[in-house]
């Protein structure tokens, strides 16, 4: 059977510059990967290219062994990759509910089992997407994402601007979409011993490529890599 997600080869960039030089990559069905990196390396610039947004130079990207590589960002979304992208995106004049029901699905993700993971967003569920917090912004973004019954969960950087609290609430709630759900999940993010609790595997980025992957329990228990390619990035979030 082939992996979930594989990139071959992959370069990729915005305009006339090439971000992502060449890069391969596989996940497999049920696992859950973090991309960690300094600032400006390339994190999104992969998430992007997995979706399609970005300017292809050159490789492939197979789901399931389906070559989307030439899909567009609609198309391999129905192929089944759920993208919560940086900025959430959530429609802000429709509610809740209406944002989760948009564009979803069928599948085992259901209102009331996006209802269950986000409780919060039940109770929000006739507000406006403008009315909402940021975190519960970002609940409503992957409870969208949840809706389409995707196959491959991409999140850039979900913690990004929330208070610590809320950062421990939606982690945990990705958490069990990752073990309880087994749903197979790429995410970026800074706070790089947080996530390495949730995920599997992590790969380290460095202009575009990447420089060292590791079982995500190895890094946590050895993270001279961390502080080798993240520096002060990784000591800030020891916490
Ligand atoms: N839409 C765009 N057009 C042109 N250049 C871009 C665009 N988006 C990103 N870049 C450039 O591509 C490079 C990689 O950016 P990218 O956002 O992928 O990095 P990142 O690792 O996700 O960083 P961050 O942690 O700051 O989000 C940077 O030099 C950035 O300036």
């Amino acid at each position: 059977m082939p992996d979930l997600l594989e990139l071959d080869n992959l370069r990729a960039g915005h305009g006339e510059a090439v971000v992502i030089p060449d890069l391969s990559l596989r996940l497999a069905e049920g696992e859950a990967l973090a991309v960690l990196g300094r600032n400006g390396v390339g994190k999104t610039t992969l998430l992007d290219s997995i979706i399609g947004v970005t300017r292809r130079f050159g490789g492939t990207v197979r789901l399931a062994g389906r070559d989307v590589t030439r899909l567009s960002p609609e198309a391999r979304a129905h192929a089944g990759i759920g993208w919560v992208p940086q900025e959430r995106n959530i429609f802000r004049s429709l509610t809740v509910e209406e944002n989760l029901t948009a564009i979803a699905r069928p599948g085992k993700w259901t209102l009331a089992r996006v209802y269950e993971m986000f409780p919060r967003l039940a109770e929000r569920r006739s507000n406006m997407g403008n009315q909402l917090s940021g975190g519960e912004q970002q609940m409503l973004a992957v409870g969208r994402a949840l809706m389409l019954n995707p196959r491959l969960l991409l999140l850039d950087e979900p913690t990004e601007g929330l208070a610590p609290i809320i950062i421990e609430q939606l982690l945990a709630s990705i958490r069990r979409i990752i073990r309880d759900e087994g749903m197979a999940t790429i995410i970026v993010e800074q706070h790089a011993r947080k996530i390495l609790k949730v995920t599997d595997r992590a790969v380290i980025l460095d202009r575009g490529a990447i420089v060292h992957q590791a079982a995500s329990a190895a890094l946590l228990a050895d993270p001279a890599p961390l502080e080798q390619h993240l520096g002060v990035i990784a000591k800030g979030a020891a916490a």
